[in-house]
């Protein structure tokens, strides 16, 4: 039984479906409705439809022995995510993607690269173009809305730092303005840029400052500071989108409408089955596809786990090459890469066990 404690849920014991490419769907309108949010335009260019992306995930930066952007796998990882993980929301150039560490003229050809390639496969495109100047950053969200990207999603500048919530909504409505045709999501990282303010500080008022403000990414595990920029915002379609992947089951009871982490890039299609057990009102099912993320993650972050461990796991379960991470950052040890394998074996995480008969037996 899938719900037997120490075992991972499976879809051919479940009888869930595993809609290939389908399963990232919009939240139920009735959970719309709990929160008190109007129905939602069904038109899928709608920013407003932001706010219900299922699986978002984030870039990669593919680089090969030259340590330049290996280009050419992005239209194959496109086909990857939507075939074999359900991803169809992409977030381009944030932490995965490395995307601080490429120079202004790499992030705008990996931003055109993946609108191109997703252009009639994937539901949206943002691309992440905070920067520490204010100028790279207007330019990169000035690029964006002339490739046709979906939407752009600014961190707060982390060397010379704004103190006061003021001084970041100045920063952020700057870059807003660059690109006014484009939804404008706020990524929360504060462990990474040291800007602590909170976001339901920030949210207070937001789109008197910025009329573009669609939505959060909200990268910390802060549940309080989160569900209060759910709640005290009921009356706009903001999109509140959770990253912390090993905790979206809590920040989905507390309202959040998607989510965007680095393990939806191998994970996607099991944290889909998540996310459609906790809108058949599943509890018990969901918790247990969340305790199974969770052992994961609980196991490769005793090893170490970062962006380059994310990057190798990531070759691993696609089979196409991500290459080393850039400096700073160093590549995953061959020890790492093998032990996470071995796990992510043993919990049927391997989509060529995930439809072999009996495999729950290997669950540890
Ligand atoms: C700091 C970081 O990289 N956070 C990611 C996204 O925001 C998450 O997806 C984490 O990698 C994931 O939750 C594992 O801890
Ligand atoms: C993981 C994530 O959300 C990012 O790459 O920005």
């Amino acid at each position: 039984d899938a719900a037997e404690p120490g075992r991972c849920p499976h879809a051919g014991r479940t009888g869930l479906q595993t809609r290939q490419g389908e399963v990232c769907t919009q939240r139920g309108a009735g959970d719309r409705r709990a929160l008190g949010h109007p129905a939602a335009s069904s038109d899928a260019r709608d920013p407003r439809r932001a706010g219900e992306l299922r699986r978002s995930h984030f870039s990669l930066r593919c680089s090969g022995d030259t340590g330049e952007i290996n280009f050419s796998v992005i239209g194959q990882y496109v086909d990857y995510l939507v075939k074999e993980q359900g991803v169809k929301n992409i977030f381009v150039n944030g932490t995965t993607g490395e995307g601080l560490s490429l120079s202004i003229s790499e992030r705008r050809q990996v931003a055109e690269e993946w609108v191109t390639k997703g252009k009639d496969k994937l539901d949206q495109v943002v691309i992440h173009v905070g920067a520490l100047s204010l100028k790279e950053s207007q330019e990169l969200a000035q690029h964006a809305a002339e490739i046709g990207a979906d939407g752009i999603a600014v961190i707060a500048p982390f060397f010379l730092k704004p103190w006061t919530k003021d001084i970041l909504i100045n920063f952020l409505k700057e870059v807003a303005a660059a690109a006014p045709a484009l939804p404008f999501y706020y990524y929360h990282i504060p462990a990474l840029t040291g800007v602590k303010i909170r976001a339901e500080e920030l949210l207070d008022g937001i789109q008197d400052k910025i009329p573009t403000f669609q939505g959060l990414k909200f990268s910390d595990t802060d549940l309080l500071d989160f569900g209060q920029c759910v709640d005290q915002n009921r009356q706009q379609q903001f999109a509140f989108l959770f990253g912390v992947d090993e905790q979206l089951l809590s920040a989905l009871v507390m309202g959040a409408t998607g989510a965007v982490g680095s393990t939806y890039n191998y994970l996607g299609k099991k944290t889909n089955q998540m996310l459609e057990a906790f809108e058949r009102k599943d509890l018990s099912l969901a918790l247990n596809y969340q305790f199974c993320i969770q052992r994961f993650i609980n196991f490769v972050v005793k090893l170490g786990f970062g962006v380059s461990q994310t990057k190798a796991i990531m070759t691993l379960v696609s089979g196409i090459p991500m290459g080393p991470p850039r400096l700073p950052l160093q590549k995953a040890s061959r020890e790492f890469t093998d032990s996470a394998e071995a796990k992510l074996k043993s919990l049927d995480f391997l989509s060529f066990t995930d439809l072999k008969d009996g495999s729950l037996e290997a669950s540890s």
